[in-house]
């Protein structure tokens, strides 16, 4: 049997066989045509099995190494915070620096979703924007005539304030949410229409909705380079759905151009058995490649297409191609982001922000702790850049 060329038997970027073999089953070995190498089944399928265990036991390993509790039992990451620290310092601290560099360029802003804008939760589903709620208290003299005496009532606003601050950042900058995330999830999460989404990963870009009265049409979807992969994500999706379901708290999640697996409340001893799982599936997928993000597996086409080409993409949407004068800051928690970060760096404009509490690995030039700490970060970009349109007009006075 000829696998042909370039067949990804395990589809995780590392590929096991990855050349062309020809596989000749037959009683009498016939010698190898030249160029080929001719090996029997049996020791295929042998090999085959050792390095499948293998790889899912460094997909575990993997899994175990991208969990924070983990991480800060890692003693090279966790002795090493003070000089972490010292390598990619807090853009709250750095404030200044930073707005001293993008002097006399336009500021564009890249966010991720999960992890920056929201908290972590357990629940996908639950990932709201940042908790930090402000109340708005309203007392108010209510005439109650049964019980003949005033009472004193309160009024509660929530307003949240994670997407108050986007939606002031907007104004200010143009502003991309960049996530893992289908687009319409991630829409309905943060519900700001004004902004460029790019969703699943980047496959899935829309620019801000336009009002036109003449048109009923107010979508505008820029670029979705995987369109042809829908039939399989889907096809996939049910399978990892059917496959995972003896595994207790795996959740996989449908993001339209790519799929994630979450573990997050699955017992890490089983962990292996639900890689195993995975691995069962995306075998018969070679056209499907496997990434991981916080406590998820994320299946997606094997496309070249990832967040760093999505910003440099949204780049070249907003008029920037090729522009010097352009300073875009990219602010991400996640692997996934580490792409764009690295374009960032190899463009050499403008920087990336990694959202973490321990030491990571990452191209990002500075850091944040938490999604608070985005916010604040955010907030005193929109009070910089409204001051100096003030203090810019009242010199034209
Ligand atoms: O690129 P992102 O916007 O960061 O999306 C990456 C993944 O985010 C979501 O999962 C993560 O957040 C969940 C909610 O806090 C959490 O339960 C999970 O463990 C995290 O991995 C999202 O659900 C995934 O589909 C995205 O791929």
């Amino acid at each position: 049997k000829n696998m042909g060329a370039g067949q990804n038997v395990f589809n995780d970027g590392k590929a096991v066989l990855n050349m062309s073999i020809t596989v000749t089953v037959s009683a009498q070995k016939p010698p190898a045509p030249h160029g080929y190498i001719s090996i029997s089944r049996k020791k295929l399928l042998q090999n085959l099995e050792i390095n499948t265990g293998a790889r899912v036991n460094a997909w575990v390993d993997s899994m175990r190494a991208s969990s924070p509790t983990h991480i800060k039992s890692t003693p090279s990451l966790s002795d090493d915070q003070g000089s972490w620290n010292l390598h990619h310092p807090s853009a709250l601290e750095m404030f200044e620096q930073i707005i001293e560099a993008s002097k006399g360029k336009q500021i564009a802003m890249f966010l991720d979703y999960d992890g920056t804008l929201s908290p972590i939760v357990e629940d996908p589903d639950r990932a709201f924007m940042s908790k930090k709620v402000g109340y708005l208290f309203i007392w108010n003299c209510v005439w109650v005539v049964s019980i003949n005496s005033f009472q004193l009532v309160t009024f509660q606003v929530c307003v949240n304030q994670m997407r108050k601050t986007v939606r002031k950042l907007a104004k200010c900058f143009p502003t991309a949410i960049v996530s893992g995330r289908c687009r319409d999830k991630v829409y309905k999460f943060v519900k700001l229409a004004e902004l460029y989404y790019a969703g699943s990963h980047g496959m899935d870009i829309k620019g801000p909705e336009k009002r036109s009265k003449s048109t009923k049409d107010n979508e505008s979807v820029l670029f979705q380079p995987a369109s042809e992969f829908l039939p399989m994500i889907d096809e996939v999706y049910k399978q990892l759905v059917e496959t995972t379901k003896s595994t207790p708290g795996a959740k996989v999640e449908n993001n339209k151009f790519c799929l994630s697996v979450h573990f997050r409340c699955v017992d890490e001893k089983k962990w292996s058995e639900l890689a195993q799982q995975v691995r069962s599936v995306l075998k018969e997928y070679p056209k499907l490649r496997l990434t991981q993000g916080r406590k998820v597996l994320e299946i997606r086409p094997t496309i070249k297409w990832d967040k760093g080409k999505a910003l440099e993409f949204l780049l070249e949407s907003l008029g920037f191609a090729n522009c010097t004068d352009v300073f875009p800051v990219y602010i991400g928690d996640d692997r996934t982001d580490e792409d764009a970060f690295k374009i960032l760096r190899d463009r050499g404009q403008g920087f990336g922000i990694l959202v973490s509490k321990f030491p990571k690995e990452t191209s990002a030039s500075y850091s944040l702790q938490e999604p608070d700490e985005v916010m604040d970060f955010l907030r005193r970009l929109v009070e910089w850049k409204q001051l100096s349109v003030q203090a810019r007009a009242q010199s034209r006075m």
